[in-house]
């Protein structure tokens, strides 16, 4: 598969914050890549650098094999951003056909009322929408060039489940086309399900790239989560071997493990009052406080 987007060594800094340090990344064609990191990772930066809003302080950029700001890039690229935008005096499909009015193949405006459900407000101004329905407005604009590659910055916030639903399909079908899509979200079971392809950043820096599966799997980790009974104490707990983490909600606690097997065996030597007993494998979310922690220390 060939690389649509490369970067090589690529450095932003601002006054005083170093935001991206050394990044080096391949995207393939037809892939769906999500950034995850902490607030103040460098996602942000990583993508307005992507878009061209930005000039990286050092290294390479290469959009489509081209300069992210050259005119070829930038019919090729849509973007839904965090600030959310509307013009004044615009009705929904005024608006639509003034963005698909700035490309040379625009979809269809029937397409974009659809992908973004928001055939009945066509007709309202784009100003009177909610805040979940501007992002949808924002999703059709980003879409309106029938871009390669599209950039989604916390797309989701301030929608309700059954947009969100629409929009991951539309997202989807959009890979499933052959464009690439880079996202960045903080809804980790999003990622999850959505993504081929998971980077987690972290003070600028790669510090994890792989699948969902593989990005679970490195850290290794399950869960053993119970219902403490009243003789239960938290200090019972410590010092049991092969408990890398404990988290105590209420009476419900959440223990993290590498040998789950070998952990419920010494629970139930030890004869501890606890009920409900469950055990999972570690979701995104898991692996991700893990990764961020190690990254830490
Ligand atoms: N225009 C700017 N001027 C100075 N510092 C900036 C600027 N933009 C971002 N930063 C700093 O760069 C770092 C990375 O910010 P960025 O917005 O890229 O992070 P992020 O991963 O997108 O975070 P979030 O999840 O909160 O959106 C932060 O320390 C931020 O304060």
């Amino acid at each position: 598969m060939p690389s649509v987007i490369t970067m090589e060594h690529v450095d932003k800094e601002y006054k005083g914050t170093h935001a991206v340090k050394d990044l080096s990344l391949h995207i393939e064609e037809g892939t769906v890549t999500a950034l995850l990191g902490p607030n103040g990772a460098g996602k942000t930066t990583t993508v307005s650098m992507l878009l061209g809003l930005q000039k990286p302080t050092r290294g390479q950029i290469r959009i489509l094999g081209g300069s992210p700001d050259q005119p070829e890039a930038r019919q090729s690229v849509g973007a839904m951003l965090q600030d959310i935008s509307v013009i004044d005096r615009l009705t929904v499909r005024e608006t639509m056909d003034l963005f698909r009015s700035y490309y040379v193949n625009p979809l269809p405006l029937a397409h974009l009322l659809a992908i973004s459900g928001l055939e009945k407000e066509q007709n309202k101004f784009a100003t009177s929408l909610s805040g979940g329905q501007k992002r949808r407005l924002d999703f059709a604009l980003a879409m309106a060039g029938d871009p390669k590659i599209l950039y989604l910055d916390e797309p989701t916030v301030g929608m309700d489940v059954g947009s969100r639903q629409l929009f991951w399909e539309s997202v989807r079908a959009m890979a499933g086309k052959g464009r690439t899509i880079i996202l960045t979200t903080h809804y980790l079971d999003e990622a999850d399900s959505i993504a081929d392809r998971i980077i987690v950043i972290n003070q600028g820096k790669v510090i994890a790239d792989g699948t969902p599966a593989e990005i679970k799997a490195a850290q290794g980790h399950k869960m053993i989560t119970f219902t403490a009974g009243e003789q239960l104490r938290p200090d019972s707990l410590e010092g049991l071997p092969g408990i890398a983490d404990t988290v105590w909600s209420g009476r419900k606690v959440k223990l993290t493990s590498t040998d789950t097997d070998q952990l419920i065996r010494t629970l139930i030597q030890h004869n501890l009052d606890i009920r409900d007993i469950e055990i999972s494998a570690g979701g995104l979310e898991d692996a991700f406080q893990t990764l961020i922690q190690g990254d830490a220390k």
